[in-house]
């Protein structure tokens, strides 16, 4: 980011496979007026190119919500919940029309998926929508993602696409997220305000300097640059390069694939983490706070290990053997998550213990430690 500071360059977008390309609804939507038919079939056209070339792609679209309110007649977005939903499930069909057209040309099969934050969390479902939707890449399918806007409410909700995209990339263990939106990349301040922002071409993506410049979204759009800055940490959990650029340059992908220097590349400084590690850091809700001494913070960052009872101070929320909580330190600091093998009460009564007293405190011992390191991911 800062000058003279040396990050990975294009180069690294050449030789890329499998990539997850992500259209957001300020771009689909053309500012708010119905879906840009015109627009989509060029994406549409540079996926196709990109086929040719041997890379498969899954793209994740917006656009559910905006569209349905076209359909319905709608001028202005509503803020009840079930409107919503109504809208979304009308407008999905007419994504996914738009979408079946446009790569019809192009003799490829779409697949559509539409996921919930309950499908990633659950391990199982995990799994599941993992081999699915590598099967359809490999079948030579461009899965079309959404999120499954009729299903979901405030409080479940992704709500912006870009966490989406980047959990798919992770789950496909895609070698880049490309996030096409209305502005160029990530600039030093936003540009709808400050004329004089300038754009930011490379960096890493877990700089703590990059969250500080993203702002929010506009009127149709939901995160902003805040959320794809996010995705970008994310995506490169799995070690995937995140690319922000816009949608409206001419070829971006094609050219973005030619190594050419357009939008912000933001790459993983890390070596990846594995896939169930990488899943328990995906979880967005937590149950729980649980504050570490000084100690126990020490042993889970140097050593991986398990987090035991005697190493936490104070416990906060509601949650129940198995439920994820937060670990942080004694400032609030972010240190890990992971999974609890006791209940809150429970817990509450083994903090601060040596774990051969457990099982005289409770009766009975489910493990010797809080959270094991299986369990437990550090952040
Ligand atoms: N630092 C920044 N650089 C570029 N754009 C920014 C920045 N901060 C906030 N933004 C805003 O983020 C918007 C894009 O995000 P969003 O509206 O959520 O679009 P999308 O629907 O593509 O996800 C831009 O229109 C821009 O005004
Ligand atoms: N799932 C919603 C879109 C969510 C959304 O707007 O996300 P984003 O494009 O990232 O700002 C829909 O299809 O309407």
């Amino acid at each position: 980011m800062a000058k003279g500071e040396e990050v990975p360059g294009r180069d690294a977008l050449k030789g890329m496979r499998r990539v997850v390309v992500k259209i957001g609804s300020a771009l689909l939507t053309n500012d708010g007026r119905a879906l840009d038919e015109a627009a989509i079939g060029g994406w549409v056209d540079q996926i196709a190119a990109l086929h040719r070339r041997g890379i498969e792609v899954v793209l994740v679209s917006s656009g559910a919500v905006a569209a349905g309110m076209v359909r319905l007649g709608w001028q202005t977005r509503p803020s009840e919940v079930h409107a919503l939903q109504a809208a979304a499930a009308v407008g999905q069909n007419g994504l996914t029309e738009c979408y079946e057209g446009h790569f019809g040309r192009h003799q490829l099969t779409t697949a559509q998926v539409l996921l919930t934050h309950d499908d990633l969390s659950n391990r199982k479902r995990y799994l599941n929508a993992r081999s699915a939707l590598r099967t359809l890449v490999e079948l030579g399918v461009v899965p079309v993602v959404n999120e499954n806007d009729t299903v979901v409410t405030d409080e479940i909700r992704f709500g912006d696409n870009d966490t989406l995209g980047a959990l798919v990339a992770n789950l496909i263990e895609a070698d880049a997220l490309v996030i096409l939106t209305d502005q160029e990349g990530l600039f030093d301040a936003d540009p709808r305000h400050d004329p004089n922002a300038s754009l930011i071409t490379e960096g890493r993506a877990d700089d703590p300097r990059l969250a500080a410049v993203a702002g929010d979204g506009g009127a149709l759009g939901r995160g902003g640059m805040t959320t794809k800055v996010r995705a970008a940490r994310l995506a490169a959990r799995s070690g995937a390069l995140t690319v922000i650029a816009s949608g409206r340059q001419p070829e971006v992908l094609t050219r973005l694939v030619d190594g050419e220097r357009l939008g912000t590349l933001l790459t993983p400084d890390q070596a990846p983490i594995a896939a169930r590690k990488r899943w328990l850091a995906g979880q967005l809700q937590v149950r729980g706070t649980l504050t570490l001494d000084a100690g126990a913070v020490k042993v889970l960052r140097d050593s991986g290990s398990s987090l035991l009872p005697v190493g936490v101070k104070a416990i906060a929320g509601r949650f129940v053997r198995g439920e994820m909580v937060l670990c942080v330190d004694e400032e609030g600091r972010r240190i890990a998550k992971g999974l609890v093998n006791y209940g809150v009460d429970e817990a509450q009564r083994l903090i601060g213990q040596p774990s051969h007293r457990i099982e005289a405190i409770l009766g009975y011992m489910e493990a010797p430690e809080l959270i094991h390191r299986d369990n437990l991911v550090v952040l």
